[in-house]
């Protein structure tokens, strides 16, 4: 498991370690670290140039001293001071080890023409959006032909987060310091950050609780169930699905899709005529129930939902989606599904669990949020839905996140924007409502689906455009990709 922080929970752990230990310690730790990082990608260090953005805190002191490291082995390094003040004791090392500081106004041209550039502006200790001349130093930097390494977060991007107000570095790699930061796991932040290095330095024992997790191949391979010696279709588990109308068909052929790749024993599948002859078509190992009412009556014994996806928001679909909601089993409600819940609370009253896996336009219609808020602090507004509305949340999108009350927020790191495309969602649908089904928790079946749907979109888009099918086909490798034993 990845565990990651707000910045104030970093900051106290920073304190009680710093307590312990000699001044400077902490620093000269986080500056080997980014020293060793950037030398690696420069390659050859000597002779290289190399611009450090130094802010008036410790972050630009990190710079500095990672500044000092590469000018002893032969770079020629240049600090660009931007704040009001500068960490004294980095900028004396930096100029004993021959570096130098440069004017402001040649700035632009040696961002330009470095070969690396060390963002040192402001790591944890920043407010708000970056100012002057912060903004603009941020700004060049896209400008940059070399390669941009950020010294803790990107500057501009919240640490706590993930938010970027303005302007922000976007780097090619973040070395972060003692722990993971939220920020750099959830978009926008994390697409800000490149790929994230972490540096021990020793925080460990101190770091409380996580704010947030992501979960990793190896925490699949433990949580993902496998089918014993004395398993038979029954016992691994049946998913029932309802899905799809007269005029949404596909949405049924696709979360089916999920479903049967998500290792349940069986999958039902309850619609109307029309989906009801294109799900047989696709998917002979489906169970099929035609509904003539809308009634679960005749269905047979599921031990988890999926209700929604291209069902239509009409009476006949209310009535079905309050009979599912009526059973005593778990249920995840997408899509159409979200859109009658909106209009009814009074579906969600039930004992059993909820598993709600909106994106941003279907979460603004639960909790009256704009879809730009909601996408800008997805973290917020996923937690602020788990807590309101009593369910587990799987809010999608570029970074998917998983929140239910008083549990740190899992938060995916396998998809691609390759799976922005139709139907993708009706496949993770059917994926996380298998997990339910074969006895999985909300949280648990909704962060291993999003795990694998990101993993199974990657096989299938490989750089290319992917259909959302080819994601429901792609799901048996990716569980082999996470699984060790394959009895
Ligand atoms: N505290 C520690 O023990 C360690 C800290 N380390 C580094 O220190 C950093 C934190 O240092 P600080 O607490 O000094 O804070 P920062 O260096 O992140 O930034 C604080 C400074 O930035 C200015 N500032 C804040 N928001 C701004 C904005 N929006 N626009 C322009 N300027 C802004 C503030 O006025 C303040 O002077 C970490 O991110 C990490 O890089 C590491 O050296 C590891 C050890
Ligand atoms: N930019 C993106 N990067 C990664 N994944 C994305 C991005 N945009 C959408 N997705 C994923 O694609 C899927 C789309 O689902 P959804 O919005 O329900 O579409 P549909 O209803 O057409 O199936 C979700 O799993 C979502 O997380
Ligand atoms: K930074």
């Amino acid at each position: 498991m990845k565990t990651a922080y707000t910045a104030d929970q970093i900051r106290q752990a920073e304190q009680a370690l710093m307590a312990r230990l000699p001044e400077g310690t902490l620093m000269q730790r986080a500056a080997s670290g980014l020293a060793s990082v950037c030398a690696d990608l420069l390659g050859r260090v000597y002779a290289s140039r190399v611009v450090l953005l130094v802010g008036s805190g410790d972050n630009g002191g990190d710079a500095l001293y990672a500044g000092q490291r590469l000018a002893r082995r032969g770079a020629r390094v240049e600090a660009v001071t931007a704040g009001s003040k500068t960490h004294e004791a980095g900028l004396r090392a930096l100029l004993d080890a021959g570096g130098r500081v440069l004017d402001p106004s040649a700035a632009g041209a040696a961002i330009e023409t470095a070969d690396l550039i060390i963002d040192g502006l402001v790591g944890i200790g920043a407010s708000g959006a970056l100012r002057e001349p912060y903004a603009e130093l941020a700004k060049a930097v896209a400008a940059a032909r070399g390669h941009v390494v950020a010294v803790d977060v990107p500057s501009g991007v919240d640490a706590s987060t993930g938010r970027v107000e303005g302007a922000a570095v976007r780097a090619r790699v973040t070395v972060t310091m003692g722990a993971y930061k939220t920020g750099l796991l959830v978009d926008p932040g994390a697409a800000y950050a490149g790929r994230v290095e972490l540096v021990d330095i020793g925080l460990g024992a101190y770091l409380p609780d996580p704010d947030v997790a992501a979960l990793t191949g190896a925490d699949l391979d433990v949580l993902l169930p496998r089918p014993r010696n004395e398993s038979d279709k029954y016992r691994r588990g049946v998913v029932g699905v309802a899905a799809g109308s007269d005029l949404f068909t596909g949405a049924a052929v696709l979360a089916v899709g999920g479903a049967l790749r998500g290792g349940a024993g069986m999958v039902r599948y309850a619609g109307r005529a029309a989906p009801v002859a294109q799900v047989r078509s696709h998917w002979p190992e489906a169970v099929v129930t035609q509904l003539d009412a809308p009634s679960i009556d005749r269905v047979g014994r599921v031990q988890a939902w999926v209700l929604g996806p291209g069902l239509g928001t009409d009476d006949w679909a209310h009535e079905l989606a309050a009979a599912v909601l009526a059973s005593d089993v778990p249920v995840l409600i997408d899509a159409d599904g979200l859109t009658l819940v909106a209009k009814d609370r009074t579906l969600l009253r039930r004992a059993a669990p909820v598993l709600i896996t909106p994106h941003a336009g279907e979460l603004s219609r639960l909790i009256g949020a704009g879809r730009d808020a909601i996408e800008a602090a997805r973290l917020d507004h996923a937690r602020r839905a788990a807590a309101e509305l009593g369910v587990t949340v799987l809010l999608k999108g570029s970074t998917t996140v998983v929140a239910e009350d008083s549990r740190p927020v899992r938060v995916n790191t396998t998809g691609t924007s390759w799976l922005a495309t139709g139907g993708t969602g009706d496949v993770l649908a059917g994926l996380a409502g298998a997990l339910l089904a074969q006895g999985l928790s909300c949280y648990d079946a909704a962060s291993c689906a999003a795990y694998l749907h990101g993993v199974a979109g990657r096989l299938a888009a490989d750089g290319a455009p992917l259909a959302a099918g080819d994601v429901a086909s792609a799901l048996p490798a990716a569980i082999r990709a996470v699984t060790s034993t394959n009895s």
